[in-house]
């Protein structure tokens, strides 16, 4: 199927083929049928149109071929002999030569005509939830997060004024669990730093909002942005606003005695609160992240289209097939292990077991301990193994290891093999590879210290600042390695796209002017 594939890419490489293999074999009907149907399918598009004749004239070579190819493993040396890879012509690109320019429709041009002020002002929104998640960890790590017991989303936005107010406020806060159970001993001035710390944790997220929703009604309404991108901004206006709606559920959970009785807790926020608000920021985060590094992309092949030809034939590669569910699936291992460490962290499970890489003075603790009935809540104790795996800190520790590790090894693994695949890999993903690769280790080492000095501020909070950062790089490699969107590969493979700057370059206007009257020709 593979080699099939080739051959209907390229003419040279079916005559090179058959040159190889000059036994004469039965033709196979099936093989045969198969290139029909490719041929169908394509030409039905109307965008991977490539005459079948040298195919259907040759077609006892094939499908010979195809048989030999499987049996001598043609396929992979046809694919990963460098030179001869490069010599391939992705069929795309041949078809889009002659695709017609009609084919260009006014919607496909709107569709990528967001200008880059969005990209970069999504990209500094990412930012500012990297900031606020980096200071959410502070709040947690200084034990401020209960001190505002009420939730004003507007009225809030003031901290007390004056002596009265302070002291109205304190009064609050002096009926809390927190103050009752553990913070008993603080004074005015005391509870004045872990208000602020809340406030401010707060305040960034009011200004989150602000900075985030008002430009995207004024660039939707004034159409900077194409209503692929609009409908993204509004899944993240919607998850925006469950953020604020998800810390204030968090924080309800550790000022509540019921609720801290149920879990037979010290007055501290449940920790499958705290991770489900933790990953709802990095929800919020990757995709406003994501959307940026879009546009860019996509703005710059727009403004590159022969270079972005070049590209997208590398990104054709079925050779990099693999690697973008890699890429992905790096991405979502990379998510998982943060926020185990979020469960880690909420049930202050990093201030057992300070040793690495035993857990004390054995590599794992008892099964008993791992899996204490104790942590079960019903009578016939079934719940016992997943509430350990999420409630009992030392298995919560070892899960956080455990996904720690393997995100280690995964990255490792993946360096390797982009090592392997360099040829077949765009320049900028190998480069993201090598940064993941950085990150990760940074990363890992940062945990076995927080660790092992038994979850110092400045450390615990670098460590969440590293899974961003993690992140960040996951995001940036899949991001890289993916296949550019139908809409934007016909605009360039199609021409419209050189025809557009040529436009622009002549007459000076604005671009996306132009692309509206040459898309509607
Ligand atoms: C790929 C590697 C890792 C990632 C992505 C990661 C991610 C995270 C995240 C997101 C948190 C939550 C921080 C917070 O909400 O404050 C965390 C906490 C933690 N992690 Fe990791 N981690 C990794 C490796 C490790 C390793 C190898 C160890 C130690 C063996 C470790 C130990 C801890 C500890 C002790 C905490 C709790 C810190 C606290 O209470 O603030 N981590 N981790």
């Amino acid at each position: 199927m593979l080699l099939l594939k080739t051959l209907l890419r390229d003419p040279n490489a079916l005559t090179a083929s058959s040159k190889v293999f000059s036994k004469n074999v039965t033709f196979d009907k099936k093989c045969m049928n198969l290139a029909i149907n490719i041929s169908n399918r394509t030409k039905s598009n109307n965008v991977r149109h490539y005459s079948m004749s040298p195919l259907l004239r040759s077609a006892k070579k094939p499908c010979s071929i195809l048989k030999q190819a499987k049996a001598t493993n043609l396929t992979k040396s046809l694919f990963f002999q460098s030179r001869k890879f490069s010599s391939f012509r992705p069929l795309f690109n041949e078809s889009a030569a002659s695709a017609s320019k009609s084919t260009v429709t006014p919607d496909m041009v709107n569709s990528v005509k967001t200008s880059n002020s969005v990209a970069y002002w999504l990209i500094g929104t990412s930012g500012l939830v990297f900031g606020i998640v980096v200071l959410g960890g502070l709040t947690r790590l200084t034990e401020s997060g209960l001190s505002i017991t009420e939730w004003k989303p507007v009225t809030g936005s003031l901290p007390p004024i004056g002596q009265k107010e302070w002291e109205e406020e304190f009064i609050k806060y002096q009926s809390s669990p927190e103050f009752q159970q553990l913070n008993s001993h603080i004074n005015l001035d005391e509870f004045k730093f872990i208000f602020f710390m809340e406030w401010i944790h707060r305040l960034w997220g009011r200004a989150i909002g602000v900075v985030f929703i008002a430009p995207a009604i004024y660039f939707a309404v004034t159409k900077r942005s194409s209503p692929h991108v609009n409908k993204r901004l509004l899944g993240l206006t919607s998850l925006l606003g469950l953020q604020g709606f998800l810390g204030w559920w968090m924080v309800k959970s550790g000022l509540d005695q019921e609720q801290l009785d149920a879990r037979k807790s010290k007055p501290t926020v449940s920790q499958y609160r705290l991770t489900t608000h933790l990953g709802a920021a990095f929800f919020l985060y990757m995709g406003m992240l994501w959307t940026g590094l879009d546009i860019l992309k996509e703005n710059k092949w727009m403004k590159n289209p022969d270079q972005a030809a070049k590209l997208f034939q590398k990104l054709d590669n079925p050779a990099l097939g693999p690697m973008r569910k890699i890429a992905l699936t790096l991405l979502a291992f990379c998510f998982v292990t943060a926020m185990s460490g979020g469960m880690v962290a909420g049930l202050d499970a990093g201030m057992i077991y300070n040793t690495w890489p035993k857990m004390g003075n054995t590599w794992f603790p008892s099964g008993r301990e791992l899996m204490d009935p104790n942590f079960a809540r019903r009578e016939d104790k079934k719940d016992m193994w997943w509430r350990n795996l999420l409630e009992n800190p030392t298995t919560v520790q070892l899960v956080h290891r455990t996904f720690a590790t393997a995100a280690f090894f995964g990255v490792f693994a993946v360096h390797m093999y982009a090592l392997k695949k360099k040829l077949a890999l765009p320049r900028n993903a190998q480069m993201s590879v090598h940064a993941l690769m950085g990150i990760v280790t940074l990363q890992v080492t940062l945990g076995i210290f927080t660790i092992l000095l038994v979850v110092p501020t400045p450390l615990a909070s670098t460590h969440q600042a590293g899974s961003l950062t993690l992140v960040t790089a996951a995001v940036v490699f899949a991001n890289q390695v993916r296949r550019p969107r139908g809409n934007v590969r016909t605009l360039i493979n199609s021409g419209f796209a050189q025809q557009l700057l040529k436009k622009t370059a002549n007459s000076g206007s604005k671009i996306m002017t132009e692309a509206s009257k040459l898309a509607s020709k």
